[in-house]
């Protein structure tokens, strides 16, 4: 697996913020907490485990840090910037992060191939892969020219993990990405986030704990959901 050699100059050095800070972060609905506030900082090679039953808040969390939903409180720092609710943080998250979350974001009609070409248009690609080249990282060498609607839930989520493999961003965001693997699937998902690790990348992961987490310096975060009045 080849590693994103130009991502080598976020290693951490000791004045360098971390890739992301979150202080007092908390999201309601309708009233109701669903999580916070927390704290915690991902530094560049660090996992962060997000662990917590069902409906604990992991994936609204994520969905929170990608701008998908709005909190209700809180500071989110990216490199040290604070995103302020401004129409410039959408393109800031867009260059630091990127969300793989439980549904696959593909067009059903759009080849394999053209769905990545689709996405890097959309968001960039690192500019030592091609979409080719990430297929075969993720085990779809053949299936190029599928359409996306043919392609297993397995197969999606692996196409999905051949768009992450080519972003751009330092920071992942990953939503259960095991998820419709297989075993071996599994284990690419490790490989894939210990070598972006390795080249000064970050991830937070979901999970239940149920499988294997990736063999990186890990840190963990375990959401419970709060008490009802
Ligand atoms: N679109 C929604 N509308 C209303 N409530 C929602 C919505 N999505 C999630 N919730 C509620 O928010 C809470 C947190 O859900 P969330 O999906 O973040 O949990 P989770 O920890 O990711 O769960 P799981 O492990 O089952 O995936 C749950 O009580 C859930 O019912």
């Amino acid at each position: 697996m080849t590693t994103p050699a130009h991502r080598s100059e976020s290693a951490a050095t000791p004045e360098r913020a971390a890739l992301l800070e979150v202080r007092g972060l908390r999201f309601s609905r309708n009233d109701e907490p669903v999580f916070g506030p927390l704290d915690f900082d991902v530094d560049a090679g660090e996992a962060l485990l997000v662990q917590g039953d069902n409906g604990a808040g992991k994936t609204t969390l994520l969905r929170v840090l990608a701008g998908l939903l709005r909190p209700d409180g809180g500071d989110i720092r990216l490199g040290g910037h604070a995103l302020m609710g401004r129409a410039r943080d959408a393109a800031e998250r867009s260059h630091a992060m990127a969300y793989l979350g439980h549904l696959p974001a593909l067009k059903a009609d759009l080849s394999a191939l053209e769905n990545l070409e689709f996405l890097c248009g959309l968001h960039g690609r690192r500019p030592t892969q091609s979409p080719e080249a990430a297929m075969a990282v993720t085990g779809l060498a053949g299936f190029e020219d599928a359409l996306a609607r043919q392609l297993s839930a397995g197969q999606k989520k692996r196409l999905s993990l051949a768009r992450l493999w080519l972003s751009p961003a330092p920071l992942w965001l990953l939503d259960e990405p095991y998820a419709n693997l297989d075993l071996e699937g599994i284990e690419l998902v490790n490989r894939m986030i210990q070598a972006h690790l390795h080249e000064g990348g970050a991830t937070l992961v979901t999970t239940h704990g149920a499988y294997a987490a990736p063999p990186v310096r890990t840190k963990m975060l375990v959401m419970r959901r709060p008490a009802h009045a």
